[in-house]
């Protein structure tokens, strides 16, 4: 969960608002500007020394006590919020900014208001898709420069555990926990300890020590860029029952425009009976109005326990599980901004888990686990009770199936658990990628496929062993082909190493072993543990075949397999590196990056394959060589444009010419 070692982390805080900066005005409080001045006055935010050369705009924290130093910039909104004043715009504009800077960044934290801070939360964590760093909203009850408040130490652990962190979330950060950012909620007006996430734990808790709830932090699935969905429906609303609350009253708040609305119902999920009331409710559902049914108690979720929740359920409400009103609230508005989608396909998705923001009871998950039957097993093979649970079980599960499936070769189990949200790159408890085991037991096709779907060609085991060494312990040369072509190099270890490999070999007179090195990108002149390259060994063992095949390996032939991004050339100053995705390094040409994004990444591979392999090319319009095919894997992989040599020209790079 801690960092990789890095010599720094570059946060971006946007500075919205509220308390935090606020200064006293002819009325009250109200936003103060430049925070960034006042942060830079104080040593526990900048230090100077440390510092050194930096811009003037970048503020530095003291030695953290970890070699990493964290750097941030303030982004100063202009004008300032107090966050009652924020609405659905204004927090589409935080995500638009954390679009802008996302690269640039290892995290976000947004300075905002408390009073809705908890329905930003929930927002953002709705608009950003795939998000693969830590957005972490804070704020305070006290402003800054107050003698005793709380900004200082909010502000401060927000921006640590941003920058010392993987957490991947929205998250709400206050009074030394990290709340998960839809399940947080206002609880006091007052103290310090404002927030609460009274249905789920915090994901970590700040004390002496500094506790990290794992179990509970969501997982990064796959490779898909971050997604921001801007275009939230603004026509939703909360109404909250009260006993006794007239029809008339229900009928006037669900009027058009309204098109999603949040009803705080009782207890767990119960209401009025009365006919006048079920009656305005129905006529709502039937008009396409989507009600979603939350509790206005502070914990626990809507059941279907009482005869009076089932009356509210059957006029077609929406049950909305252990979600926070402002979560249920978000998530009707992203919901129904979504383009071109049903009104029951809109109900079903509000059913769902989408963002960690409700607890779905086992009977449940059958719609998040749709497409995975596997996972429907496991739930009730474990009889797992809750989706929380299930999460925990099956994070724990996926890589140690995904490295069975490639173990066994297995390319339908490894789509099954791919389409089952499984991250491919995951290690298992032994430490090891699916890559690392597919390259060990010699299984091109799986290769081909884990490269395909971004799996790290260089990703170290817990031992610091590759799949490209492990593919030529196991003497899997069209393995070793594949993993070189997608850009795999033998780390500097596995190379210091492999001299004394080299000389057992030439010992032997194992030329094929030496091949095999050689097209791992090894030295074959690397001295052994007593100093002597593999040739001396060979010469003075009379081992003639070996001695003529070095000669010619190292002298004069060129390496037959190099990198293939090694001949593209260097990668576009403006190509973004997740297009580039982990396996490939940035080394790409623009039509790679297309070719990337749009997922048809094995014809890399396979352009790879045509250049080394001999004879004439062939010509315009034939059927690319079977064997080639089934050696890049794609014959699997549904790419039939490039099944023929028309299709390989499609590759206009000069490099790609023979
Ligand atoms: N503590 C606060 O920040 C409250 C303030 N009214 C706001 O939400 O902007």
């Amino acid at each position: 969960m801690a960092r990789a070692a890095e010599p720094e982390r570059r946060l971006l805080a946007v500075y919205t608002g509220g308390t935090i900066g606020m200064r006293s005005g002819r009325s009250g409080l109200v936003p103060g500007q430049g925070l960034a001045a006042v942060l830079r006055t104080l040593p526990m935010f900048h230090d100077q020394d440390y510092a050194g050369q930096l811009p003037e705009d970048t503020l530095v924290l003291p030695p953290t006590g970890s070699d990493q130093s964290v750097i941030y910039t303030v982004l100063e909104w202009q004008p300032l919020f107090d966050s009652s004043d924020m609405t659905i715009t204004e927090w589409v504009q935080i995500a638009q900014t954390i679009e802008r800077y996302y690269e640039q960044y290892h995290g976000f934290v947004v300075i905002h208001g408390t009073d809705t801070m908890a329905f930003a939360a929930s927002t953002l964590s709705f608009v950003l898709e795939n998000l693969r760093k830590p957005v972490i909203f804070t704020g305070a009850q006290v402003p800054i420069h107050a003698l005793w408040n709380d900004g200082r130490e909010n502000l401060l652990g927000a921006l640590l555990m941003a920058a010392q962190y993987l957490i991947p979330e929205v998250c709400l950060y206050f009074q030394n926990q990290l709340f998960r950012g839809n399940r947080a909620t206002k609880v006091d007006s007052r103290r310090f300890a404002a927030f609460c996430s009274p249905n789920l734990p915090p994901l970590a808790t700040v004390g002496a020590d500094i506790i990290i709830n794992q179990q509970l932090v969501r997982k990064v699935r796959g490779q898909d860029p971050l997604v921001v969905h801007s275009g939230l429906e603004r026509d939703v609303g909360v109404l909250r029952l009260y006993p006794g609350i007239p029809g008339s009253l229900v009928r006037a708040f669900l009027q058009p425009p309204l098109k999603g609305v949040v009803l705080e119902t009782f207890g767990s999920g119960n209401g009025p009976t009365k006919p006048e009331l079920l009656q305005e409710l129905r006529a709502a559902a039937s008009r396409g109005l989507l009600i979603v049914n939350c509790t206005h108690c502070l914990q626990g979720p809507v059941t279907s326990d009482y005869a009076a929740g089932v009356a509210l359920v059957g006029t077609g409400l929406v049950p909305g599980s252990d979600m926070t009103s402002e979560a249920a609230l978000a998530k009707l508005a992203y919901v129904l901004g979504l383009p071109g989608l049903s009104l029951d396909d809109r109900k079903q998705l509000l059913a769902q888990d989408l963002r960690g923001e409700m607890t779905l009871p086992a009977s449940e998950l059958e719609p998040a686990l749709r497409g995975s039957p596997l996972g429907h097993q496991v739930a009730q093979f474990l009889r797992l009770s809750n989706s929380q649970e299930f999460s925990a079980v099956w994070d724990a599960l996926l890589p140690g199936l995904a490295c069975a499936a490639a173990r066994a070769g297995d390319l339908e189990a490894l789509r099954v658990l791919v389409a089952a949200g499984c991250d491919l790159s995951m290690k298992d408890f032994n430490g090891q990628t699916p890559l690392h085991v597919a390259a060990r037991v010699g299984h091109p096709g799986a290769v081909s496929m884990l490269l395909c779907r971004g799996a790290d060609v260089n990703a170290r085991s817990e031992d610091g062993l590759s799949p490209l060494l492990l593919a030529v312990r196991g003497r899997h040369q069209r393995v070793i082909r594949l993993l070189r072509a997608a850009g795999a190099c033998l780390s500097a270890q596995e190379l210091e190493d492999a001299g004394t490999e080299l000389c057992r070999l030439a010992s032997r007179g194992d030329g094929k072993g030496l091949r095999l090195w050689w097209q791992a990108g090894a030295d074959l002149g690397l001295p052994g543990y007593d100093g002597r390259p593999a040739l001396q060994v060979a010469e003075s063992t009379g081992n003639l075949d070996v001695v003529a095949l070095l000669q010619h390996l190292e002298g004069r032939a060129p390496d037959p397999e190099p990198a293939l991004t090694a001949r593209l050339g260097p990668a576009p100053a403006d190509a973004p590196t997740l297009l580039c995705g982990p396996a490939l390094d940035t080394a790409w040409p623009p039509q790679l990056h297309t070719l990337y994004s749009q997922k048809v990444l094995p014809v890399v591979y396979l352009a790879a394959l045509l250049l080394q392999s001999p004879g004439p090319p062939p010509t315009e319009g034939q059927p690319l060589p079977g064997r080639l095919l089934e050696e890049a894997g794609t014959g699997d992989l549904g790419l039939p444009h490039f099944a023929s040599w028309a299709g390989y020209c499609k590759f206009q790079n000069p490099s790609y010419q023979r």
